[in-house]
């Protein structure tokens, strides 16, 4: 069948492109498609874009367009992707929270400009907080709530939600019906929002801003944190979508990795189809053509090819099961009400282990990390699921355990809290989203030194030095240790490792060195002015690797890596595969949990010792 000229795939979104035109919404979106010379945004060539507070133009901008002007002009068919470690920039730009210079003539919506744009333009942000975030008050707040959500009854489900957006939406009962299937979220509507799985809430908050029907709809990494499938449904559905004058005009943003492959010195188109047009924008780098261009022109001669992707790790890492177990779950079950979430999974994680939790958007990965890091509040009525503890009750580390304290296996019932966030290492999307902003100043000193403890609480502490517990065995040989560590990380997956001026590489300028009593550690000048700067002040993917250097700085036994990779720039990705099997990387004494659904982001291969752990409706499996 076609519509409006268009091969349309799936019979529900047959239906949508043909009523969302019935509407016929945006009129002046569809001037724009029968030749009406206004574009939809146009920032003009020579233009600087400055945070707004910067004092005048001798400020730095924030970007600059030099030669090239940006036009979306806002037909149909037209679809503009934005990558690059600037694209933030340019959304913040396109909700309007810079300042333009000179200010574009006809306005940087130029087709909006006998209106308020702003009502007619919606974003979704990259982060997503299922309770009230940091983003909002900088405070902390506790992600494991939603572990108990359905006991509590008190959070408004799915279901509830989508009929109070109803009410403000424009669209009819089908096309929002059709939305929301094409989306997989029908059969989530009695599930308290509080309790989506991030792949769900995402996809919960791209319903959301379709169903305002904006003329811009801006979504910013709208793959990352989706599985294959849910993936595939959204390509379609923005297909589709573009297509439709009338429907929301869409901008999504990516990182690079997501749409071009590297490998054998070339660069691949792997990009979502319905996109037409790119962007790019880092550092001084700002680029605009189609994506014929982008991949032909921009890409070779602008990103390092032989730099990326690939050989980073030594193939002779392969520990995997060499030590003792770490964590051991048998017939261990979760569900929530009558919905059951975990069946009867076993699992042995032993020490030197590097595994691959898959599973689809919902299948249950979360939930079982909850599991191991003791915050599921069902991981204590598991009759068997052990958990690494202390060997004695006795302060945990001394002069010959500094970099191992003494563990065994025990009952969740009979693993002190705070010793397993001791001995598990943690970042996922739930911890990035609850880190506290507010505390002032806290450094990234600071916050990575509260990995020591798996703790939220800033020390303030200057940076060079750090907190020990005077009960604390050898407190004087821990603290050295921790210096240490802190150094390793920070050097090793700060500015200096993405940025390429690594103190392992050639010396950079302005080089310092600190001795500690076992080996010189280089510190580059680059790496001592990160650890002084505000943890607030660094962007979502800086802070991604700040969080990354805190789950690894204390060697934890066990260290879950949940998305980690999301919200980070290739370099960074780079930087931290490097990272985690180099020298000061993860030893064999540690195990390591890995989630992402995308299998080129593992850092392992099965040579390596990589085994895959796969959820799937309830049970898991080892897959090989
Ligand atoms: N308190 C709760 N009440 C009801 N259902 C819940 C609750 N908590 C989680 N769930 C459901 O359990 C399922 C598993 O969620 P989980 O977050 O573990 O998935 P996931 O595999 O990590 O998904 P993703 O890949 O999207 O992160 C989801 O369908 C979720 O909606």
């Amino acid at each position: 069948m076609r519509v409006l000229g268009v091969r349309c795939g799936h019979p529900r979104l047959r239906f949508l492109v043909t009523s969302v035109n019935r509407r016929g919404t945006h009129a002046a979106a569809t001037s724009a498609h029968h030749g009406d010379p206004l574009p939809l945004i146009q920032i003009p060539k020579h233009s600087s874009v400055y945070a707004f507070g910067a004092a005048n133009e001798r400020s730095s901008p924030l970007f600059q367009t030099k030669d090239v002007e940006w036009t979306v002009s806002g037909a149909a068919g037209e679809s503009w992707g934005i990558v690059g470690r600037g694209k933030r920039n340019v959304f913040q730009t396109l909700l309007g929270h810079t300042r333009i210079h000179p200010v574009p003539q006809k306005g940087l919506f130029p087709i909006m400009r006998d209106t308020d744009p702003f009502p007619n333009i919606k974003f979704v942000p990259f982060r997503h907080s299922n309770a009230v975030g940091p983003g909002d008050s900088g405070g902390f707040y506790d992600y494991t709530a939603r572990y108990g959500a359905l006991w509590e009854g008190d959070d408004k489900t799915l279901g509830e939600s989508v009929r109070e957006s109803a009410h403000t939406s424009p669209l009819s009962l089908q096309q929002r019906d059709a939305i929301m299937e094409s989306l997989g979220l029908r059969e989530l509507l009695d599930v308290p929002r509080i309790a989506l799985s991030n792949g769900q809430m995402r996809r919960a908050r791209i319903m959301k801003a379709l169903f305002k029907n904006p003329r811009l709809l801006m979504l910013d990494e709208p793959l990352t944190g989706l599985d294959v499938i849910s993936r595939r449904r959204f390509v379609e559905l923005l297909e589709m979508l573009k297509k439709v004058p009338s429907a929301p005009r869409i901008i999504t943003s990516y990182r690079l990795q997501e749409i071009v492959e590297f490998g054998d010195g070339a660069a691949r188109d792997v990009a979502p189809e319905f996109l037409t047009h790119i962007l790019f924008h880092e550092g001084d780098k700002f680029w605009a053509g189609t994506r014929r261009e982008f991949f032909n022109d921009f890409v070779p001669q602008h990103l390092e090819l032989g730099q990326r992707r690939g050989d980073t790790i030594d193939a002779a890492t392969n520990n995997a099961g060499a030590g003792r177990t770490v964590v051991h779950l048998k017939d261990v079950n979760v569900k929530y009400g009558t919905r059951k979430v975990l069946d009867g999974i076993n699992w042995e994680i032993r020490q030197g282990d590097r595994w691959h939790l898959q599973g689809g958007n919902g299948s249950g990965k979360t939930t079982l990390l909850s599991l191991l890091t003791g915050d599921h509040p069902q991981s204590y009525v598991q009759k068997h699921l052990l958990l690494p503890s202390p060997e004695s009750t006795s302060a945990p580390v001394n002069q010959s355990t500094v970099t191992q304290p003494a563990w065994k296996l025990e009952h969740r019932k009979r693993t002190p809290t705070p010793y397993l966030q001791y001995l598990v290492g943690v970042l996922s999307p739930e911890l990035f989203d609850a880190f506290p902003r507010r505390y002032p100043g806290m450094s990234v000193w600071d916050a990575v030194q509260t990995g020591f403890r798996g703790s939220f609480i800033a020390l303030n502490k200057p940076v060079g030095d750090v907190h020990v517990d005077p009960w604390e065995a050898d407190a004087a040989c821990l603290k050295e240790w921790r210096i240490r560590r802190c150094w390793e990380v920070l050097e090793g997956l700060g500015p200096a490792s993405w940025n390429g001026s690594s103190s392992s590489s050639s010396k950079p300028q302005g080089q310092e060195e600190t001795v500690t009593r076992e080996s010189p550690l280089k510190i580059s000048t680059v790496t001592r002015e990160f650890a002084a700067m505000s943890f607030t002040s660094l962007n979502p993917g800086e802070q991604r690797m700040v969080l990354l250097m805190r789950a690894l700085v204390g060697r934890p036994l066990l260290l879950i890596l949940d998305e980690v990779w999301s919200g980070m720039e290739e370099k960074m990705i780079e930087a931290a595969r490097f990272h985690l099997d180099g020298l000061n990387g993860l030893g064999a004494d540690q195990a390591v949990i890995l989630v992402t659904h995308w299998d080129s982001e593992v850092p392992w291969t099965p040579e390596h010792g990589l085994k895959m752990f796969r959820l799937e409706e309830g049970s898991g499996r080892i897959i090989s």
